[in-house]
């Protein structure tokens, strides 16, 4: 399975200087504890990361320190996590048919969590019910899905504000979802998305929104209540909380 990590975001939310994944964690930048992951995956075969420039020779001396076994290509990012989603898909191999993407600012993420999301989309698990069928130029019913991503259940009740600030709805928080990363695609459907977003300006902020937008079924599948994404500095000091509580529990 092919991995895409876009890694060229700017950390502005974690009020860093520099790219957050090279700050540090538990003495590890942060992009090292994505890697490790992916290379103790048994399904990922190949690991692109998606950075910017000025990142590579910081990228490169990290990943000279892990010694991982599996090829590494380094992908031009974009301005924004779409369009550096964009850039990794046309540089993938040309063999490629189906992708993981996963943010390198989720590098909690276990090495299960990706096996899981890339078993879900080689194995095609799940089929598009027919309800779920709408463009026959894209898939078919009963056909198995081309697209999964790991998410949770939210655990508050969520509202929708208007900019005044009031209250406009509360969904019914038995159908909403915590988005993460990975997420699972077919390549070719998921580059139709993406020529189809940059045609139409759609901006959007993971990939399953682009397979949605083109009405195509996308599958939820368990991700993890650690996977999260580090934004700001509070999710660092959670991040290391969680680290230690792995390290206690793989000392026992
Ligand atoms: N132009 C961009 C922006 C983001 N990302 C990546 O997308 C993931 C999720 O983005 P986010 O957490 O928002 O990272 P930043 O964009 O760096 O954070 P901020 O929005 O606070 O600047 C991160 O791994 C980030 O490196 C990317 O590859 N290219
Ligand atoms: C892709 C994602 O991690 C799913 O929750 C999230 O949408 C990334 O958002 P960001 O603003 O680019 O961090």
């Amino acid at each position: 399975m092919y991995l895409l990590i876009p890694a060229a975001g700017m950390g502005r939310r974690m009020g860093s200087d520099r790219n957050k994944l090279l700050l540090t964690l538990r003495s590890q930048p942060l992009i090292a504890w994505t890697l490790r992951a992916a290379e103790a995956s048994h399904e990922i075969s190949w690991i692109g990361i998606i950075s910017q420039p000025a990142d590579w020779v910081d990228l490169k001396e990290i990943l000279g320190g892990l010694s991982l076994n599996k090829p590494v290509e380094f992908i031009q990012g974009g301005t924004t996590r779409q369009e550096s989603v964009y850039n990794g898909l046309q540089a993938l191999p040309a063999d490629a048919k189906q992708v993981l993407i996963h943010d390198g600012a989720r590098c909690l993420a276990t090495p299960e969590l990706f096996d899981r999301c890339a078993v879900g989309i080689r194995n095609s698990e799940f089929r598009i019910p027919n309800s779920k069928f709408s463009d026959s130029r894209l898939s078919t019913p009963d056909s198995p899905i081309q697209g999964l991503i790991a998410a949770i259940p939210v655990k508050d009740t969520i509202k929708v504000v208007d900019d005044a600030g009031f209250i406009q709805d509360t969904p019914d928080r038995s159908q909403l979802w915590a988005a993460q990363t990975p997420q699972a695609f077919d390549v070719q459907l998921l580059k139709q998305c993406h020529a189809k977003g940059l045609e139409q300006g759609w901006e959007v902020t993971d990939d399953a929104a682009l397979f949605e937008k083109c009405g195509l079924p996308v599958h939820i599948v368990e991700g993890e209540e650690t996977n999260l994404k580090l934004t700001t500095p509070m999710d660092l000091a959670i991040a290391e909380f969680i680290l230690q509580q792995r390290l206690e529990i793989g000392n026992r």
